[in-house]
């Protein structure tokens, strides 16, 4: 506290005097400060009452002149005027500043301000002690409060400990809130991404109410306020609010509001309202604080709560990402070889025996190209489906890719289990399947291989079971077939053969050979036909028979056949150019004949080659088999007609052995057709084959076709034929493929018979 100086006692009742005057009535307590009027005004010094009733009748200048005229500056200190004062045994001191008078200091004034000071000083401590009571009482309040928040704040943590918002801990965190707050009501609401109120967990409200309540919020009202605009609401009469869209109907009443909103960084998760005090008080500014920053610690609770639920689903979908086939929603090969590990580690111990089946589409690379790949991705669900609908429960059935499929079958009594589940799938698939407006027959080829008899090994098991497969394939398809050590090496070999096939266009080692067709009854060439022979490297000679199927199956008849095409059309004209016009003609496989997505139509393949050979199109003659003519009708048709128009001839192979009907032969513009070889073969020893080959030259003559009779080998299946309606014969009997020289040299000879 600051030091008392004179200055702040300063006495009130001082009179100022001149030197000649004299007193008269003398009032008590009063001092007289004397001035001097000549030659300046000056202090002379003071008198008091005392002084003045001791000398009745003298004036001022006697009552100071034989007086010390002590006089002190404002600043002094109290305490050193009190003495000075006793010292001199004086009352009172004049107080100058610079020789200036400024008042007059006594004993009693500077014990009164003393006096006051002290009164002063007891004031303040009392307000003080009032103050700290009550903040002592306020103290105890809110530690009331805190221990209320820290327990609502311990529901909250056990929210965050179980990850997800339970209704039990919000129940908790909404009674903790109400009872802090004093709330006679009290709700915590919870939406959704889109707004829906998907929790709403009440305080002070039954359950009855609660129910017919019914829905809350509706995303208007006061409530709706709070949501959508993110703010809070404290209301003294919510009734009087014109926002107020009033309370569901079955509420109990309520007045006073406040409502806040759980919201974190802007996203709002839903709102808490507190609603009428008991004490009938209103809500203040820090119950808004508080039940902020309650919904602040719950809206990071439900933040991390939504988070965890989103990287549960995240990692969930992950994981089934990583096990799943996405497009049929089987296994896929890495929950396969988790699961064939596993019981095949248990079948060790057990001496169980497992089967593993690799399935393989024997069309789908037609279909897809065909129909689209939507299409074909639908008939691969499909397949899924029914291949699962001819299990038992704890098969696999798994998809590797593509159009190959993997079932385990752990725990099979023998291998016939394993034939009885092929053969059931095999049927199942017999059957057509609708693929959006398309039936669609996908038939299978199964290989199987069996644990422990082939191998222990689960990689050497799935390669067992697709070296099958393969020999299933070669087998004619739509079959299965079990792994047999000698099948490894035709798997070996067919992949050797893909590999090298590949690059045959590349190294140019494929060439054409030539086999004439001939006149029967003159012996003139009348065309050639154009035959494939690839000379590789490392394996020699390599027969189409072997390669052309593994050519359709991989898509390289695509370039192989335009190759063909072009070659043989390139030598015809060198031959008309010779002055040796000659049919030639050209074997066309399915995969060529009907047009795929991302390949060309034949239609321009030709014309294109025709185009570039400047052949002329008469001089082309198409082969295709009764398979390419049953296949897509309408579409096989067209195409036909349009080539047919170039002039370009068209005859159908391996005559016989499809199943087209007459009536589709009439509808087709057709010009050829060639008996297939199998019923020349035995023609002269199987009637049959006799009857066979009569009725095609029978129906050859009225449909006004040429007819060729394919693999003509020696005298007396050609007297045969020369008794029926077949005019041409084609097979080693005149000649076997040639080269194009010998065939150059063939020719020659045939048009110098001619002449
Ligand atoms: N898409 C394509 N297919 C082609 C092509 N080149 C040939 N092929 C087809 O491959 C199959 C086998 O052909 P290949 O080994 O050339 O056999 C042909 C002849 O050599 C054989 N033939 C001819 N005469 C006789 C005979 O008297 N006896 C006998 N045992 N065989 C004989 O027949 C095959 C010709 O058949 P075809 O085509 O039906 O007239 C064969 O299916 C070819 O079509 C090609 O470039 N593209």
């Amino acid at each position: 506290m600051k030091q008392l100086a004179v200055g702040d006692c300063l006495w009130p009742h001082v009179r100022r005097v001149m030197e000649e005057e004299r007193p008269c009535s003398v009032e008590r307590n009063i001092v007289f400060a004397v001035f001097r009027e000549e030659p300046v005004e000056e202090f002379c010094g003071l008198a008091t009452d005392h002084d003045i009733s001791k000398h009745p009748n003298w004036i001022f200048a006697d009552l100071v002149e034989h007086r010390p005229m002590l006089s002190v500056a404002p600043k002094l200190g109290v305490r050193k005027a009190l003495c000075l004062m006793d010292e001199n045994q004086l009352g009172a001191l004049a107080v100058l500043n610079k020789g200036q008078f400024v008042g007059v200091v006594t004993r009693q004034s500077i014990l009164e301000v003393l006096l006051n000071r002290e009164r002063l000083l007891l004031k303040e401590t009392m307000r003080l002690k009032i103050a700290a009571e009550t903040n002592h009482e306020q103290t105890v309040v809110w530690v009331g409060r805190l221990a209320a928040l820290n327990d609502a704040a311990r529901s909250l943590l056990g929210v965050l400990a179980h990850t997800s918002i339970e209704n039990e801990l919000l129940q908790a965190g909404i009674d903790a809130l109400c009872n802090l707050l004093d709330a006679r009501y009290g709700a915590i609401g919870i939406v959704d991404n889109v707004g829906a109120l998907t929790e709403f967990i009440y305080a002070g409200i039954s359950d009855e109410q609660a129910q017919q309540i019914g829905h809350l919020p509706e995303g208007r009202g006061l409530l709706g306020v709070v949501i959508e605009e993110n703010v809070s609401l404290r209301l003294a009469d919510m009734g009087k609010d014109p926002r107020s869209a009033g309370f569901p109907q079955h509420h109990p009443h309520m007045t006073s509001l406040l409502a806040v909103p759980i919201s974190h960084q802007g996203r709002v998760y839903g709102r808490i309202y507190l609603s009428d005090k008991y004490s009938g008080e209103l809500f203040t500014k820090n119950d808004e604080e508080l039940a902020l920053s309650f919904a602040h610690s719950l809206s990071l609770v439900i933040d991390n709560a939504r988070e965890i639920e989103e990287v549960k689903r995240a990692r969930q979908r992950l994981d089934y990402i990583a096990h799943f086939d996405a497009l049929t929603e089987l296994p896929n090969r890495t929950l396969l070889t988790d699961r064939a590990l596993q019981f095949i580690a248990q079948a060790q111990r057990k001496h169980d025996i497992i089967a593993f089946l690799f399935l393989d589409l024997d069309n789908f690379k037609v279909i897809n190209d065909t129909f689209g790949h939507a299409v074909g991705d639908e008939l691969l669900r499909a397949v899924a489906k029914r291949i699962s609908g001819c299990l038992r429960e704890g098969d696999t059935p798994s998809r590797m890719g593509g159009d190959e499929f993997i079932i385990m079958l752990p725990n099979i009594a023998d291998s016939l289990d394993a034939a009885k589940v092929a053969i059931k799938i095999l049927h199942a698939l017999n059957e057509p399947l609708q693929v959006q407006q398309h039936q669609i027959y996908s038939r299978a080829s199964i290989g199987i291989s069996i644990y422990p008899d082939n191998s222990l090994s689960f990689d050497e098991l799935l390669a067992q079971a697709d070296s099958a497969l393969y020999h299933a394939k070669k087998l004619g398809k739509n079959n299965y077939q079990f792994f047999t050590p000698e099948m490894n090496s035709a798997a070996q070999h067919y992949l050797k053969l893909e590999h090298h096939l590949r690059q045959a266009l590349e190294l140019e080692e494929l060439v054409l050979h030539y086999q004439p067709q001939v006149k029967i009854d003159n012996g003139c060439i009348i065309g050639m036909e154009a035959l494939i022979r690839w000379h590789n490297h490392a394996m020699g000679i390599v027969m189409p028979d072997q390669f052309i199927g593994l050519a359709e199956e991989t898509g390289l008849i695509v370039p192989i056949g335009a190759w063909v095409l072009q070659t043989a059309c390139k030598q015809a004209r060198a031959w008309q150019l010779a002055g040796m016009p000659i049919r030639i003609a050209v074997n066309l496989s399915g995969r060529q004949f009907h047009r795929f997505q991302d390949q060309r139509q034949l239609l321009d393949v030709v014309l294109d080659v025709l185009k570039e050979t400047e052949l002329s199109p008469e001089l082309l003659e198409l082969e295709i088999t009764e398979s390419i003519l049953m296949h897509k009708l309408d579409t096989t048709l067209d195409t036909l007609n349009q080539i047919k128009q170039l002039g370009v001839r068209i005859s159908v192979d391996d005559f016989g052995t499809g199943y087209s009907s007459l009536s589709y032969l009439k509808r087709f513009p057709l010009d050829t057709l060639k008996i297939d070889k199998s019923f020349v073969k035995d023609i002269c020893t199987d009637a049959n084959d006799r009857a066979i080959v009569s009725a095609i030259s029978a129906m050859a003559g009225q449909l006004k076709l040429e007819l060729v009779a394919e693999g003509v080998e020696d005298q007396s299946q050609l007297d045969f034929l020369g008794g029926q309606q077949c005019n041409y014969g084609q097979g080693y009997f005149f000649s076997k493929p040639v080269p194009a020289e010998q065939a150059s040299a063939l020719l020659r000879q045939s048009v110098l018979q001619k002449q």
